[in-house]
């Protein structure tokens, strides 16, 4: 593992690492997605290579998460084949003090909610710049769409006070496309004062398949920081 030099890269290498080291011999892993997650899968794999953890097998939350996980020589098994999850560690793109979430800044967030949702332990690793005061204070709620129904969804979220966007591709042109073949419209609230129930409102809209608001769901949530130029790791 290379050493990060920039502090949020270094912040989340470091909290990558502390939730790797959480994962126990003979478990089945949940593994998220984005930037910080990579270095947990990355850490994972250094452990089994070194043969500190032995018989694990994991369950990932997107096309990213396999590839990284197929890298670092990582077992995948799919849920078809297992009854149970015992952790998972994923990211977050904002998370206020009561640990709810909001995820699919990546566009992972349905087939996250499944595997996070599904785990005994999840572990949330971030870096200081995602804690917030009120959920959806910085960043929109992604909300997963299937592709015929863009428009009345759109005008659907905008019903409801939001200010709603279609994600596009960087390096694609047109929308960005999940790992489920349909589209992600972002869309900015401003406030959330019940996380709970948008989430519910949220995904009662007809075309809707899921959405980021993740409530009741983290069991620990990691925060990576820098600190006089050394990393440290503490418990939200
Ligand atoms: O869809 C992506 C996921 O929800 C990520 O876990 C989230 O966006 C955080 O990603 P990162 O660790 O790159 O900030």
């Amino acid at each position: 593992m290379t050493a990060a030099t920039d502090p949020v890269k270094l912040s989340k290498q470091e909290v990558g690492k502390a939730a790797a080291a959480l994962v126990q011999s003979g478990s089945i892993v949940g593994l998220g997605t984005g930037s910080t997650t990579a270095y947990a899968i990355e850490f994972i794999g250094d452990r089994l290579k070194s043969g500190e953890l032995k018989d694990i097998v994991g369950v990932p939350t997107s096309f990213q998460a396999e590839v990284l996980a197929k890298q670092y020589g990582i077992p995948l098994t799919t849920l078809d084949a297992i009854d149970h999850i015992d952790i998972a560690i994923d990211g977050a793109d904002e998370v206020d003090p009561q640990k709810n979430l909001i995820k699919g800044g990546g566009a992972a967030h349905t087939r996250e909610k499944v595997v996070d949702y599904l785990a005994s332990r999840f572990i949330v690793v971030v870096d200081g710049g995602k804690l917030v005061d009120r959920l959806g204070s910085v960043f929109p709620v992604p909300v997963e769409v299937i592709p015929m129904a863009v428009t009345p969804v759109t005008l659907a979220l905008k019903k409801l006070g939001g200010k709603p966007e279609l994600r596009m591709g960087v390096k694609k042109a047109g929308p960005v496309i999940t790992d489920q073949g349909n589209m992600v419209i972002d869309v900015k609230f401003d406030t959330i004062d019940d996380p709970e129930n948008i989430e519910k409102i949220l995904n009662n809209i007809p075309g809707v398949l899921e959405n980021g608001i993740f409530v009741n769901c983290a069991d620990v949530v990691l925060v990576g920081e820098v600190k006089d130029g050394q990393p440290v790791v503490r418990e939200l």
